[in-house]
């Protein structure tokens, strides 16, 4: 109706057709600020609290859902939309892009939307998803100069052109870092009589691809000092290091990132105190989780309990299947955990499912003797049974 050029598509003539006969079919109504103030015949839309109140008067014309966008609201520093499903409000909020190729967004998030639930996701997450598609390529596209008009168009084409989502990062994170994930726990290497920076030295001789500091009993001063001379040893061999749960100790130490379970710190907080560089990594048990875990900026979801394990009590156990139903619906690079060792990671790699890249393990590295020897021997494994899966493909 009126685009986010300013320009009016549709004049006063139609309006009365789309309130009493296109509304009342709409599973979902997108306004933009102007486009909510025509249809409710001319109110002041001017605050988050009008848009509330028009999102609320759109609903009672009948369509089922209906989300105002707040991208022209006067003095915001963040985008702002409302979401309103007839019982609750949703405040979404992106930060704002400074950008001239703006053309078109109107159009890609209703079509995104409409995508998003033709693929079966719920109204809500079809929104978020919209949301951050729309998000990503105005923050691709901004420097684009092409045509001589005030404003440009957008690009829709930036998964094609970059190969991901997080376009916009110094290659932060590679998914085969994922391959062999040694993740330390401090009372195995204590009752082996060796420190977490030896254990992570020979994890890292042996093969490890990436590595996650875990000490559920350290107080945050030690917890910081050891992963200060872990990121020493990691970084002098180009092997990330990841925190896990504790943002503030990621934050202090600079290590490469976190990851966080469903009852840690929410991806997208995390994401936002971090910045766009550092790698996020989210425990999920479900598509539901993986797919919000994508929705709020993670780079990777670690899927598990594959098989049972004595190193996280009271894990519930998802198997294989769990594992399979996952990553084929997973946007995000996973890494099975849970279980896992030199007897079974074989057949968790040779399944060859879309997304997984490789196994996380604990116990079978660091409940051991010689650390340097196991993690070859896996890595040797993962190696053959990844060959054989691509072979079979
Ligand atoms: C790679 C990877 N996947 C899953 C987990 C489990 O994380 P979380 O659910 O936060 O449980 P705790 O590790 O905190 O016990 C993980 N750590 N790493
Ligand atoms: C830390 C952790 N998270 C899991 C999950 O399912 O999310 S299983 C797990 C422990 C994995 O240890 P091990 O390799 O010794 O079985």
């Amino acid at each position: 109706m009126v685009s986010t050029s300013g320009d009016v598509l549709a004049g006063p003539s139609i309006l009365s057709t789309f309130r009493e006969e296109l509304l009342p079919m709409a599973n979902i109504v997108t306004p933009n600020i102007k486009e909510a103030s025509a249809l409710l015949g001319g109110i002041r839309l001017e605050t988050v609290a009008d848009m509330r109140n028009a999102a609320e008067l759109l609903h009672a014309l009948g369509p089922r859902n209906v989300l105002v966008k707040g991208g022209d609201l006067p003095d915001s520093l963040d985008a702002v939309d409302i979401f309103f499903n007839g019982e609750h409000f949703y405040e979404l909020r992106s930060s704002r892009i400074k950008t001239r190729n703006t053309h078109g967004t109107g159009c890609t998030l209703a079509s995104c939307i409409a995508a998003e639930l033709a693929k079966g996701s719920p109204m809500l997450t079809a929104v978020r998803v919209a949301k951050r598609y729309v998000e990503t390529a105005l923050e691709y596209s901004k420097d684009i100069l092409i045509g001589n008009g005030i404003q440009g168009p957008f690009d829709h084409l930036l998964r094609l052109k970059s190969g991901s989502h997080s376009f916009h990062r110094k290659d932060a994170f590679n998914p085969s870092d994922l391959f062999l994930y040694a993740v330390t726990d401090s009372g195995m290497n204590k009752k082996w009589g060796r420190s977490t920076v030896d254990a992570v030295a020979a994890a890292i001789q042996g093969g490890a691809t990436i590595v996650q500091l875990r000490d559920k009993d350290a107080g945050t001063k030690d917890f910081l000092e050891t992963a200060k001379s872990c990121l020493a040893v990691c970084r002098s061999h180009g092997v990330p290091l990841l925190i896990n749960d504790c943002v503030d100790v990621a934050l202090a130490s600079d290590a490469d990132g976190v990851h966080v379970g469903q009852s840690d710190m929410p991806a997208t907080v995390a994401r936002t105190l971090l910045g766009p560089e550092k790698i996020i990594g989210v425990s999920c048990k479900t598509i539901e989780q993986a797919q919000q875990a994508w929705i709020g900026g993670a780079d990777y979801i670690g899927c598990g309990g594959v098989y049972s394990t004595n190193t996280k009590a009271n894990n519930p156990t998802i198997g294989l299947d769990g594992l399979k139903t996952v990553c084929s619906a997973s946007k995000l690079p996973v890494v099975a955990i849970g279980g896992i060792n030199d007897s079974n990671a074989g057949t968790v790699m040779e399944m060859g499912v879309p997304n997984l890249k490789g196994v996380a393990v604990v116990s079978a590295l660091f409940d051991r003797e010689n650390v340097l020897a196991e993690t070859k021997k896996l890595h040797a494994l993962l190696m053959e049974a990844s060959s054989s899966s691509s072979k079979i493909q």
